[in-house]
């Protein structure tokens, strides 16, 4: 039997939508904003013995996956696999690419629902979320642990931040933002006049198209947009298929009405070239690469005409995160906030640290931490609960890792101090790799990677202020950085000479694991449109407000009181 839900013939499904009007009608719940506990899996834990149990099953099956539009199951002859990225012989999911005819009836489909979907109360929405929240919580929760090791390679510390806890608090936390958001009104100051107004979805649909690194992206990208009254085309990355299916399952389970998000497997550029060419594309909440965003923005720009609606373009893209470290720092913060940052889930996080600034005063200290505790890192696979890091996502990422690798090796101006190989003879592993560079502006220095490579550039102490003002000039991502000092008036300094190169700006602390509602996630410059998901302000992205005035007193005269 399969690890996941089974689609539901059509019959069962509307009784589980009638099912879940009955549960919405009785209560209208409103929780605090409480963020989900982090499990440890510490051993002998149920929850760990949970967890290794789906991962066995995952890894020994296929799963078949797919495309859903409306209610209807559809396979196509473009067939394709997903396989774990630390031993591509598994395939872990099938799956077949939509055609364009396929995602412009999913787009019909998707219109065909919509005001029912949007004429639907806030309240009711949320309960959807709310539920699946719940259920990714219990019951739910060892099965998208497990599709997102097996999928894109975690350990179970990684996955269970990304695909529990993150994933439930977007849920959790939109749907109160969302109920707040309503009550947010208008003042109403002549007692002849009723002012009110109402967030209305966005007309048209919005393609959510999300990356591969985070599960929680995936159902946030598409879930925000439905929870505010939208219809969705969601295309998952083809490297975290299955666990993307998953949450698809768990939201249609909880309630989400056929052809509200419409699960869309498809080649990256042929979804792209389709939803933009339709007139009625509202919106694209995407999470990604700069080229792609880049891509589909022009797109947008050239199709303007046709669109019946501005589309809103909200894209969070790549980053070139650093760490600023100042002669007054605390060496044993730097080198594990470091490690951490660098190297964990081998540095594919937006976040990930790939550039550090040390004082020659502290190099010393410093760099025998990192390479001291390079040494205990260890790689491998996710069923082995003491590895650090397991495989990058697949062969364009192991090739792109590598070329950085050779670089390193063979540039004069580059020293590789750990690390340094790479082998994907069974899964896609490159070796946590620590550099040091001398050329302040080479390419390690300044290009997005995404992979366990990290570069470090040493300075003179007296040189603090030009160094910050390298790092905000190097690259061209503002995402993350953290500066690390005892001393206040640094800190002050480094805030403000480094105000634009990071959307979340880290002290004494590593630059990745923002956490929804606390750390409102998100960059400018290449790094994005810095919309902030996990805060209040995403929500607005996806409504266009309604404002209604009415009069209580009929309208007696056309003339100024100055004309009398
Ligand atoms: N800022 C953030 O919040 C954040 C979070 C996660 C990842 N990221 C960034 O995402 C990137 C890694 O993710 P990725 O490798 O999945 O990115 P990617 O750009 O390769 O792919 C993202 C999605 O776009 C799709 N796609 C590819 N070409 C397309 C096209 N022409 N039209 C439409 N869709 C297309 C892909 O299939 C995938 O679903 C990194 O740059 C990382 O920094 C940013
Ligand atoms: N929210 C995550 C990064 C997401 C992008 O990959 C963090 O803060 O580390």
């Amino acid at each position: 039997m399969s690890l996941l839900f089974r689609l539901q013939p059509k019959t069962k499904f509307i009784r589980a939508c009638t099912n879940a009007r009955a549960f919405l009608s009785s209560s209208v719940r409103c929780l605090q904003l409480k963020n989900e506990p982090i499990l440890a899996f510490a051993p002998g834990s149920k929850e760990r013995e949970d967890v290794r149990a789906k991962l066995q099953e995952v890894q020994s099956h296929t799963e078949d996956i797919p495309i859903v539009i409306g209610n209807e199951e559809i396979h196509t002859n473009d067939v394709h696999y997903q396989v774990s990225p630390y031993k591509h012989s598994q395939k872990i999911a099938r799956y077949c690419y939509a055609t364009p005819d396929l995602i412009n009836s999913a787009i019909e489909n998707a219109l065909s629902v919509r005001h029912e979907w949007e004429a639907r109360s806030l309240s009711d929405r949320a309960q959807i979320f709310f539920k699946a929240a719940d259920v990714l919580s219990g019951e739910k929760r060892a099965d998208i642990l497990a599709t997102t090791m097996a999928g894109q390679a975690k350990n179970v510390v990684q996955a269970e931040i990304d695909a529990a806890p993150e994933l439930i608090d977007f849920f959790r936390f939109n749907a109160n933002y969302a109920l707040e958001l309503e009550r947010n009104q208008p003042i109403n100051p002549d007692p002849s006049i009723v002012n009110t107004v109402e967030y209305r979805g966005l007309e048209g649909f919005i393609a959510a198209i999300s990356p591969f690194n985070f599960t929680a992206i995936g159902g946030n990208l598409a879930g925000t947009p439905a929870l505010m009254g939208n219809v969705v085309l969601w295309k998952p990355s083809d490297t975290a298929m299955l666990s993307n299916w998953l949450v698809y399952r768990i939201l249609r389970e909880c309630g989400l009405p056929p052809g509200v998000i419409q699960f869309l497997p498809a080649h990256g550029p042929v979804f792209g070239d389709t939803v933009t060419q339709s007139s009625d594309l509202a919106g694209i909440n995407f999470t990604g690469s700069v080229p792609t965003f880049t891509n589909l923005w022009q797109q947008v720009g050239q199709n303007l005409p046709r669109y019946k609606t501005f589309p809103r373009l909200a894209g969070e893209c790549g980053g070139k995160n650093y760490h600023f470290v100042h002669s007054s720092a605390d060496v044993e913060s730097v080198v594990n906030g470091t490690i951490r940052s660098a190297f964990e889930f081998g540095g594919q996080k937006c976040s990930a640290c790939s550039r550090a600034y040390v004082p020659k005063s502290l190099w010393p200290q410093v760099r025998d931490g990192l390479l001291d505790k390079h040494k205990d890192i260890k790689m491998g696979n996710p069923d082995d609960f003491s590895v650090f890091l397991s495989a990058v996502i697949d062969k364009a990422s192991f090739d792109r890792n590598k070329s950085y690798l050779e670089h390193a090796k063979s540039s004069r101006d580059v020293e590789v101090l750990a690390g340094g190989s790479c082998d994907d003879s069974v899964g896609y592993f490159v070796e946590p790799t620590i550099v040091q560079c001398h050329n302040q502006k080479d390419k390690l220095m300044q290009e997005e990677i995404f992979g366990p490579v990290l570069s470090c550039y040493v300075y003179d102490d007296d040189d603090y202020k030009e160094v910050l003002k390298l790092i905000d000039s190097t690259s061209s991502f503002g995402l993350t950085g953290s500066v690390f000092s005892k001393d206040e008036s640094v800190v002050d300094e480094a805030k403000a000479i480094l105000r634009q190169s990071a959307g979340n700006f880290y002290i004494n602390d590593k630059s990745t694991g923002s956490v929804v509602g606390q750390q409102w996630f998100g960059g400018s410059r290449k790094s994005g449109t810095n919309d902030k998901p996990g805060s209040p302000h995403y929500l607005l992205r996806w409504v266009s407000p309604q404002a209604i005035k009415r009069s209580k007193v009929p309208l007696k005269d056309w003339r100024y009181p100055s004309m009398e």
